[in-house]
């Protein structure tokens, strides 16, 4: 059995339907999905606002490398183009974590680095994750941080960047979608 998270971001085309389309793929073995967060370009890049979520997901054979290959395969379903370094695209798909029996993956590979490197640094997906982990933690530096500590340290313009949409991700088999916030009221994403 193995345990990924994954990042999901888009800002390419339907942003949404881009997203959506990983939860469809992944089908029975998602696990946990996020709220849909309308962010900011993260990374220096002038370029339209992404949409991004965390999605959890189990799989009893699949390897941390198995689950980059199927991200490929997403991206590439999705048309992605690989232009610019963290320029637009129209889905992208980071491994931020896997577990295995043998605990968590730890991998410097330059073709897979598990935890992600950056993970720590980006609020747009420092925010999700929490919505499906809120004890979550992650390994920095050889040191294991609660993901809500994490978030706290970033810079508040880089937090504010991040604003929670009404749009939800359905996954056949989580009961009930993400609630919008607690307002009720519509949200520009
Ligand atoms: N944990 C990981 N998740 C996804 N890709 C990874 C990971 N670790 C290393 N990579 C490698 O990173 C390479 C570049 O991926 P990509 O083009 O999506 O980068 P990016 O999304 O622009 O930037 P970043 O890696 O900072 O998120 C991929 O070819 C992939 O093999
Ligand atoms: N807001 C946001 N910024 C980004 C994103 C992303 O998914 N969302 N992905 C990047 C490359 O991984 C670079 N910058």
């Amino acid at each position: 059995m193995s345990r990924a998270v994954l990042s999901i971001g888009s800002n390419i085309g339907d942003r949404f339907a881009h997203l959506q389309s990983v939860v469809d793929t992944l089908g029975p073995r998602v696990v946990a999905v996020s709220a849909v967060y309308s962010t900011a370009p993260w990374g220096g890049v002038e370029q339209q606002d992404f949409l991004n979520a965390v999605v959890v997901a189990e799989d009893s054979t699949r390897s941390a490398h198995d689950w980059l290959l199927l991200g490929r395969e997403l991206e590439a379903a999705a048309d992605r183009v690989r232009v610019q370094r963290w320029g637009p695209r129209s889905l992208d798909v980071d491994i931020l974590t896997c577990c295995d029996a043998a605990g968590e993956v730890r991998s410097d590979d330059p073709e897979l680095t598990l935890p992600h490197p950056r993970a720590h640094q980006r609020a747009f997906v420092l925010v999700p994750w929490l919505d499906v982990e809120g004890d979550g933690e992650l390994t920095v530096g050889g040191v294991r941080r609660r993901l809500a500590d994490l978030l706290a340290e970033l810079d508040p313009a880089e937090r504010g960047g991040v604003r929670r949409c009404d749009l939800s991700l359905s996954a056949p088999t989580l009961s009930a979608p993400t609630p919008p916030d607690a307002s009720g009221r519509r949200r520009e994403c």
